[in-house]
């Protein structure tokens, strides 16, 4: 089982050393756009030794004029100084574009790398995990600009080298003692620079939390799901507070590290100004005592703004990828977890269900500190048997079907497909073989025809068999209805290209349910067809009709049923009731009738109420032939809490 909460906010030791995350980092970059990556780096090299260069010709050409040279060998020099500039101006904008083209590659590259690695995982459990949900979503963050931050940095930290190392050079030759101090002036720089890069990461982690609340309350504030509520029970400006409140907060935390930032980056600055006051100043002496040529003054005084300028980039350069390289941790970390639902190496192959599928002693529960949910299930679902499933709520109904999906592997027994264990075949495989509707299922923004294609796309979308599904989960007429019949889009969110035609439709609840329901039906010649809860929605016409022909159409393939609604349980070939997390009865309806158990009592309390509510009252309530209620009376109450 999955540990919970284990995420805390320092990551710098936890996914590798900062040198293996660089050259993750660069390997990735390298996979994404491996002619991208070397034009960038010699790009960097010639953008780091063109200022070098460009000093150098500068002085040759004013020593040449100083020395009275002639054009024959000015013209050389003053050219060669030419092309230098010439680059000097290009390759900037050369180099914006192939760091673009990187950034956009690497993204794609990563994000979909990411994608990739969630999607490996078959369980269900890391998305039911809340901190599973805070590593993704720092770890889609990072995953957008991190690597790219850090491939950036590190050719410009090459860059500022290359352009460092030759000005240094330079400089020694003309005075030793500038050298030293600009090197030693720098330190504190760089220093400070390395706090701050700390702390701003701190702070970031720090607000974190404040983030994913700011962004909860205005998504709440924003949400169309959310609106009816917020104005019934007028929470708008209770929740703009504390969307506020969080923001307020986040502000303070960066206001803060700003300040630090102006202080000591000013106070830096002017020590850097100093120096090089007091250097040119020397070199303006020197010159007057014929020390040192013009050329020299012009080399010296590129020179000094040159270090300074490629330390600063170093610096701060190094600071920004110290930064991303913690980011980045966030991401590896997600890349580098192992599924929670393991997947065979060499799966046994599944065959088409001929004997049925037999649970043996299973336990469950989510997690080591929540409660049991089954507690030894034993239960034999015989090929070609529909088997509905009945239990108060929190039985463990959904539960033991997502068992059944392999959504989660038991803690403690197995589940058997014709005698193989679940555990040791493919999930694909196994959901190739299963269709299901599940109770919280999903309203996708897509077009109708989408949303029900989903339920097969190996159907290739196609349009008899979507409206064959449609018609029997009863949603036909009103999708053909639809302003574009089956390609109107079903949103509450998107639009079209500013076509006013292709604004989103809204369905009812209920229509969005049969939508569901057809969805799984584009797959009911599967092996199994798992409905959970699949007519709550529907009033009562739709779901007797819907349970009418599904039974038609399913006759003898297997099937579970989930309901609250026990009428339409009752024709199931087998009922089965779950209690205290084991099986508490099973049988026909009419062998639970007669076995006067909890089955009976549920059954007779739903006719009861229909009977009561029914005007004029009718027929004997505890008869084994009474229709109870597909409406939600009150006397349903007791299986819903
Ligand atoms: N992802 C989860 N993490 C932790 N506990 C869960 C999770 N899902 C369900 N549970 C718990 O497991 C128990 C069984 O839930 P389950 O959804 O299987 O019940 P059910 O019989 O389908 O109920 P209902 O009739 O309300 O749909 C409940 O106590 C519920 O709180």
């Amino acid at each position: 089982m999955h540990e919970r909460g284990h995420m805390k906010d320092d990551t710098r030791h936890e996914e590798g050393s900062l040198r293996a995350r660089a050259w993750t980092a660069a390997t990735l970059a390298w996979q994404a756009q491996p002619r991208t990556t070397a034009c960038s780096v010699i790009v960097s090299v010639l953008m780091g030794i063109a200022p070098v260069v460009t000093a150098w010709l500068t002085k040759v050409v004013l020593d040449g004029i100083g020395r009275g040279s002639g054009a024959s060998e000015l013209v050389p020099a003053a050219g060669a100084l030419a092309t230098a500039g010439l680059v000097l101006i290009v390759l900037p904008h050369v180099s914006e574009y192939l760091r673009g083209r990187l950034h956009r590659s690497l993204r794609a590259h990563v994000s979909g790398r990411l994608y990739g690695r969630v999607n490996d995982d078959p369980g269900l459990g890391r998305f039911e995990n809340p901190a599973f949900h805070d590593d993704l979503r720092l770890a889609q963050e990072a995953g957008q600009n991190a690597p790219d931050r850090i491939v950036r940095s590190s050719l410009s930290i090459g860059q500022g080298t290359l352009t460092l190392v030759g000005f240094v050079g330079t400089l020694i030759v003309i005075s030793p003692v500038m050298v030293a101090l600009i090197l030693f002036a720098a330190m504190p720089s760089a220093r400070a620079q390395l706090l701050l890069s700390r702390r701003r990461a701190k702070m970031l982690w720090g607000i974190s939390t404040n983030s994913r609340r700011q962004f909860f309350y205005s998504s709440l504030l924003s949400s169309p799901e959310a609106a009816k509520e917020v104005r019934l029970f007028g929470l708008g400006d209770h929740l703009r507070g504390r969307m506020l409140g969080e923001l307020a907060a986040i502000n303070a935390a960066e206001e803060d590290v700003e300040r630090r930032t102006l202080h000591s980056q000013g106070l830096l600055s002017l020590l850097g100004a100093v120096i090089a006051g007091a250097g040119l100043l020397w070199a303006i002496l020197a010159a007057a005592d014929g020390a040192l040529s013009i050329g020299d003054v012009s080399v010296f005084i590129a020179a000094v703004a040159g270090v300074q300028t490629a330390l600063n980039t170093i610096v701060g350069q190094w600071a920004d990828a110290h930064n991303a390289l913690l980011v980045f941790g966030r991401y590896l970390k997600v890349m580098r977890a192992d599924p929670l639902l393991p997947v065979p190496a060499d799966p046994v192959p599944l065959p088409a269900l001929r004997k049925g599928i037999e649970l043996r002693d299973v336990w469950f529960r989510y997690d080591e500190g929540h409660p049991w949910v089954l507690r030894g299930v034993d239960l034999f679902i015989p090929y070609g048997v529909s088997v509905a499933l009945v239990g108060l709520n929190g039985a463990g109904k959904s539960t033991l079907v997502k068992l059944l999906c392999r959504l989660y592997d038991p803690v403690r027994g197995s589940i058997h497909w014709d005698g193989v264990d679940l555990r040791e075949a493919s999930p694909d495989e196994l959901r190739r073989r299963i269709g299901a509707v599940f109770q919280d299922y999903m309203s996708y923004d897509l077009t109708a025809a989408e949303n029900i294609m989903l339920g097969d796309l190996a159907s290739g979308g196609d349009r008899a068999a979507v409206e064959d599904a449609a018609r029997r989960a009863g949603v036909h007429d009103v999708l053909a209805a639809l302003p574009r019949g089956y390609d109107t889009l079903l949103s509450r969110i998107f639009f079209g290209d500013n076509d006013e035609e292709e604004a989103g439709v809204m369905l009812s609840g209920g229509q969005w349910q049969r939508l569901a329901l057809a969805r799984a039906l584009m797959r009911d010649r599967q092996d199994l067809l798992i409905l959970d809860e699949p007519s709550s929605g529907l009033d009562a016409e739709a779901e007797h009709a819907i349970h009418l022909g599904l039974r038609t159409h399913r006759a003898g393939r297997t099937s579970v049923l989930i309901s609250h609604r026990l009428g339409a349980v009752r024709e199931a070939d087998l009922i089965v009731v779950l209690g205290g997390g084991r099986i508490a009865e099973r049988g026909t309806h009419d062998e639970l009738m007669a076995l006067d158990g909890e089955y009976a009592r549920l059954f007779t309390l739903q006719a009861s109420g229909y009977e009561s509510a029914a005007p004029g009252g009718g027929r004997n309530a505890t008869s084994q032939d009474a229709d109870p209620p597909k409406i939600d009376s009150p006397a349903q109450l007791p299986l819903h809490g």
